[in-house]
């Protein structure tokens, strides 16, 4: 007979934190909230802890080079999606490694004989109207000059006029070289009064452009995730199929962390991701897997040598797994008894495997309810989709400014794959969605609020780190009545449209 869990399994919305005695020590500002991200032995630190809770998932919509570079910036980090070639993902690894802050590699070039209509074309595709002309039109090309909104007047020239004959020539630049510290360009630039500096190597190759308009960017964050040599930390999603060759291209690129992305992971395939890894690399190298949702799974990939384990089957805003499938668990109820599982795990073995909450974050209240039920830390999708730092398109739809939005079990994401699944691609079926989510601004100013929010709550609960919270939160399940209570209700709203 099959095995009945005859509770119903429970959402974030249906819970609440009863607060407990706050000193008044519990002020946000004395809030920690750094957390590890991998496994680690009684006694000992983890190799890698994320300053704030947060990473984002492993998806095209979400997170690029870009994305990681922002969210490492505030703490947290990067999971860069694998659904793109080998070649790709290893190169916006690359990227975000090879990040200097202030030191932008240009994405508008031209060749000397590009003309005039190619860079108001360009202008047009990229956005910027600062272009490097180099030899062969590439960003690392030789550097024969720069052209700038300055350089041409469009009611006068030509559109067939030549770049060379209209750009500021190399020999009429300030150019700084490789070694140039950040501190040493902005002093060029004042001096100089620039817009622009290119950085070029010994042999006159364009290595960076730094820009004055970018300044106040350029000054540190105490709270970002970097390595011991000062370039971002990154993570890196990998699949059950081409792992071998994946993660060798990804380990060299100077990926920090993988995770085995896929929708289910108590399965034979992330047993043999994880047996491959720790054959060849022990555990110099950090791999999560997943999703679990229930102690079952975790105790699999805990014992598989999983470094942490991700929880959540459908509880993503654009997936439809549970529709399809008919597989799934609410999210909380998933994230209770896993933490319950790594908790006796702990006390087993002496050995902490963090979990990492995916899906089903709607409200900013609900990260901090994850994490008082167990989460070490989130993996989230949407709300990261709506920032200007991922890498979709921002559109207009009615006047109102949205951001587009599409999970990994969509045919749009899966497009990308050129080797063959096995089967009837005829009976392949779609577990997510395409769809847009209301642009929200700059990534920055978004988890600094969700974070502040998550602080204060914290102090309510009388709670200065994140252990302490899972320690001591008090939880309630709340009834649908009680939810009903919690909004505005009873009163007529006075900027509801709805009301003449
Ligand atoms: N978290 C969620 O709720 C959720 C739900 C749906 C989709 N997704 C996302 O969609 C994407 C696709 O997920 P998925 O589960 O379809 O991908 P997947 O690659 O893990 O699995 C697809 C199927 O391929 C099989 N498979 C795996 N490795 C294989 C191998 N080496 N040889 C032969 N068969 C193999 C699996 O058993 C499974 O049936 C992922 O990014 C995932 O995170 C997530």
């Amino acid at each position: 007979m099959a095995i009945y869990i005859n509770e119903p399994s429970h959402t974030f919305g249906e819970y609440l934190l009863i607060p407990g005695y706050s000193s008044v020590k519990c002020i946000p500002s004395n809030v920690d909230l750094t957390t590890p991200l991998v496994k680690f032995k009684k006694g000992e630190a983890p190799a890698i802890s994320l300053n704030i809770p947060m990473t984002s998932a492993i998806m095209q919509s979400v997170s690029d080079n870009n994305m990681a570079v922002a969210l490492a910036r505030e703490g947290g980090l990067s999971f860069i999606y694998g659904s793109q070639s080998i070649e790709s993902q290893a190169q916006m690894i690359t990227k975000v490694k090879g990040y200097r802050a202030g030191f932008v590699i240009s994405d508008s070039n031209v060749r000397p004989e590009s003309t005039l209509a190619d860079v108001l074309e360009l202008k047009d595709k990229t956005g910027h109207s600062t272009m490097a002309v180099t030899d062969d039109g590439s960003p690392t090309g030789r550097l024969l000059g720069i052209i700038t909104s300055r350089d041409y007047r469009i009611s006068r020239m030509a559109p067939d006029t030549r770049a060379e004959d209209f750009m500021t020539r190399f020999e009429d630049l300030v150019c700084a070289g490789e070694s140039t510290t950040l501190k040493e360009a902005n002093d060029i630039i004042w001096e100089h009064k620039l817009n622009c500096l290119p950085v070029i190597d010994n042999d006159q190759r364009l290595v960076s452009l730094v820009f004055r308009k970018d300044y106040n960017e350029h000054k540190t964050n105490e709270s970002e995730l970097i390595d011991g040599s000062k370039r971002y930390i990154v993570g890196a999603g990998i699949n059950t199929r081409d792992y071998e060759k994946r993660i060798t291209a990804l380990l060299k690129a100077g990926a920090d962390v993988l995770c085995i992305d896929s929708s289910e992971g108590y399965s034979e395939w992330q047993k043999i991701v994880l047996d491959h890894v720790r054959k060849n690399y022990g555990d110099t190298v950090k791999i999560g897997a997943g999703n679990v949702v229930d102690k079952d799974g975790f105790r699999f990939l805990a014992e598989a040598g999983a470094d942490f384990v991700k929880v959540g089957i459908g509880g993503g805003a654009i997936c439809i797994t549970r529709e399809q499938k008919g597989i799934g668990r609410g999210q909380a109820t998933a994230l209770i008894e896993v933490s319950k599982a790594r908790d006796e795990y702990y006390q087993e073995t002496g050995v902490y495997i963090p979990i990492c909450s995916d899906g089903g974050i709607v409200h900013d209240y609900h990260i901090t309810l994850a994490l008082a039920m167990g989460a070490d830390f989130l993996m989230l999708g949407r709300y990261f989709a709506r920032f200007d730092e991922s890498p979709t398109k921002k559109v207009n739809i009615n006047g109102s400014y949205m951001k587009e939005y599409w999970g990994e079990g969509s045919a749009r994401a899966r497009n990308w794959q050129r080797y063959d699944l096995g089967g009837d691609a005829r009976l392949s079926f779609e577990e997510g969605v395409d769809s847009l989510v209301p642009y929200a601004g700059s990534l920055k100013d978004n988890v600094g609020l969700s974070l502040s929010k998550v602080r204060s709550t914290m102090c309510n609960c009388g709670c200065l780190s994140i252990p302490e919270l899972q320690k001591n939160a008090k939880i309630t399940l709340i009834s649908s009545t009680s939810i009903v209570e919690g909004g505005a209700h009873d009163v007529v709203l006075k900027n509801d449209s709805k009301i003449l």
